[in-house]
């Protein structure tokens, strides 16, 4: 055989194995979709045989006192239950047809938890904390017997075969964990779709969004389908729903209340785990969450939990606080019904006695924006691999195309695309760019403890030295925009609260007001003073049309002080109320 027949013969070999090799991974490939597929279409048609099942079973129930059980907060329910002036049954039974229609205005919910009729059976025990309160999950707060998929079908059909702890714990105090509710897909945005159950839709307006990534636990909560629920932080997911929905949020320091038994997305990121926490549809009924969460029995089940029981004296302290204020974090400029709240809460804070203080200068000395750059850093320190091989075969969610698109292009052209976003937004831009390294090293881990530290050590000494007990600021620079093109795109609006999750500081959202025709023609101001912030139009674009959506304030506490941080909220809610 000659020499040119030999090479010819290797060559068209090796092709031949090329393309046998691609032929096989298309084919796996397509094969891993079409099941991705078949798994979507199961669980989507699950979900619509038990919400009908349940519409059906719920006909043959009288509701005469729905309105009245609608009303009360979770310490009135309780009281009404341990009375027996009210049942478990009764309780559940309204909750879960105000949660049917919830659904049908913003779907909200992901699953009906059908075991909730069963623990309505159970008889009270003595020192219950929630007897007979029906509470919603969001689906990652991990229940026997269900999946945890965050929006991806490869997830999907994976049930866990213990309950977290949380969920022991609620059930230890007679709780009934009746809905599982919906997120963003891989609870990594502010947004509020995946592709198995869709899009979530805001509580009072319908055409904006929820906010992320517990967007289904706002949207049930503010429309009135869940008195309480249970969600996850780790850059603002409980409190952006809570802003958006008009509810109530606390995001404890990591550390007091147990992560056990809820799958996390990325396990083994520690410089920022997610924190674990009640949502509400007012103080109170968080603090009655909050109280059974911190008990003995969590202590029990979950020995890495310092035994911290919730202190009711620093709840109920009359203490004259002394709170710091500031509505700019130097990052992005809230928009005008935003910075009206501060004001408004300020005014209420101090008409109550405490003395407030002007912060406003931080921002000179702290770079609020290290929290999510970080965050999203660590997240993706592995050089994004992690979340890619998620992503496989998967479909994927508007909010993220952009962004994986970004990720598949060549580097020129990712470095060109990172140039031109910080332009406009250069902590966006700073993000992109370190994505596009791709560095995955252990200077890089280290590098992460030590901004982490920095940032920490920073916080503490500005506190001290004005020897706070609290901090107010936005929980967020804008109000519930419309979904699908403003979340990511004004990200740096989210600074406000994804400060406070690599500090592990408390921090809590309360609503205070709602937007009015004055704060939207302020916007035109805003866009004046605001001319050389690339994002203004777009922000003003995304709040036009506003008037009525609800407006939240945040309260800051440092780690471990949830009770205290409680403690100012039901004075800004009382405040507000009266
Ligand atoms: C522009 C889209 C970027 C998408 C990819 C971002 C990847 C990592 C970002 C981390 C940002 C964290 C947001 C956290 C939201 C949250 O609190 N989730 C709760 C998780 O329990």
């Amino acid at each position: 055989m000659t020499m040119a027949r030999k090479t010819l013969l290797i060559c068209s070999g090796l092709t031949s194995v090329l393309i046998l090799r691609w032929l096989a991974h298309s084919i796996i490939k397509r094969q891993k979709k079409a099941k991705n597929e078949q798994k979507k279409l199961k669980a989507q048609s699950k979900r619509a045989e038990q919400l009908n099942n349940l519409k059906a079973e719920l006909k043959q129930f009288s509701f005469e006192k729905s309105e009245e059980i609608l009303n009360l907060t979770v310490p009135e329910l309780l009281e009404k239950l341990i009375k027996g002036e009210l049942t478990s049954l009764q309780v559940v039974s309204t909750y879960q047809k105000a949660a049917l229609a919830s659904h049908d205005q913003t779907n909200c919910l992901v699953e009906i938890i059908n075991e909730s009729k069963e623990l309505c059976n159970s008889p009270i025990q003595q020192g219950q904390l929630l007897y007979g309160i029906p509470v919603c999950l969001k689906e990652d707060i991990g229940l026997k017997g269900y999946t945890t998929c965050f929006g991806c079908a490869k997830w999907l059909e994976q049930p866990l075969i213990e309950d977290s702890v949380i969920v022991k714990v609620l059930k230890h105090h007679g709780a009934i964990p009746f809905v599982r509710t919906n997120l963003c897909q891989m609870t990594l945005t502010y947004e509020s779709s995946n592709p198995i159950y869709g899009e979530t839709l805001n509580a009072v307006q319908n055409d904006r969004s929820p906010g992320g990534s517990s967007s289904g636990n706002g949207a049930l909560i503010g429309s009135g389908g869940s008195p309480i629920g249970i969600g996850s932080d780790m850059g603002g997911s409980l409190r952006l729903p809570a802003h958006f929905n008009g509810i109530v949020a606390l995001k404890p320091s990591v550390g007091r209340v147990s992560s056990k038994g809820c799958k996390p997305l990325f396990p083994g990121r520690e410089i920022n785990p997610p924190a674990y926490g009640p949502q509400g549809k007012d103080v109170q009924s968080v603090v009655s969450l909050m109280k059974a969460l911190a008990s003995n029995i969590m202590y029990e089940l979950d020995e890495t939990i310092p035994p911290l029981p919730f202190n009711n004296d620093l709840y109920e302290s009359k203490k004259n606080f002394r709170i710091g204020y500031f509505d700019f974090n130097g990052v992005f400029p809230a928009v005008p019904a935003v910075k009206r709240a501060v004001e408004h809460t300020k005014n209420i804070l101090s008409n109550k006695g405490y003395e407030m203080v002007n912060c406003s200068s931080w921002h000179e000395q702290i770079q609020f924006q290290v929290g999510v750059e970080l965050i999203t850093d660590h997240t993706l320190i592995d050089g994004c691999k992690e979340m890619m091989a998620a992503l496989d075969n998967e479909e994927l969610d508007a909010s993220f195309q952009q962004f994986i698109g970004f990720l598949r292009m060549p580097k020129f052209i990712q470095r060109l695309i990172a140039h031109m976003v910080s332009l406009s937004d250069q902590s966006t831009g700073r993000i992109l760019a370190k994505m596009i390294n791709r560095d995955a090293s252990v200077t890089k881990l280290f590098e992460h403890g030590r901004i982490k530290q920095e940032y920490k050590e920073k916080i503490r000494s500005l506190w001290e030295s004005e020897n706070l007990d609290a901090i107010i600021c936005p929980p967020c620079g804008v109000y519930a925009p419309p979904p699908k093109k403003y979340m990511n795109a004004v990200g740096p609006a989210t600074t406000y609260a994804s400060a406070w999750n690599i500090t592990n500081y408390v921090a809590g959202v309360v609503p205070v007001t709602t937007v009015n025709e004055k704060d939207e023609k302020d916007l035109d101001q805003y866009l004046e003073s605001n001319k050389s912030n690339p994002l203004a139009k777009l922000t003003c674009e995304g709040s036009r049309g506003g008037v009525g959506l609800p407006v939240g304030i945040q309260v800051i506490t440092p780690p471990f002080r949830e009770e205290t941080c409680l403690n100012i909220m039901r004075q800004i809610e009382k405040g507000v109320k009266y």
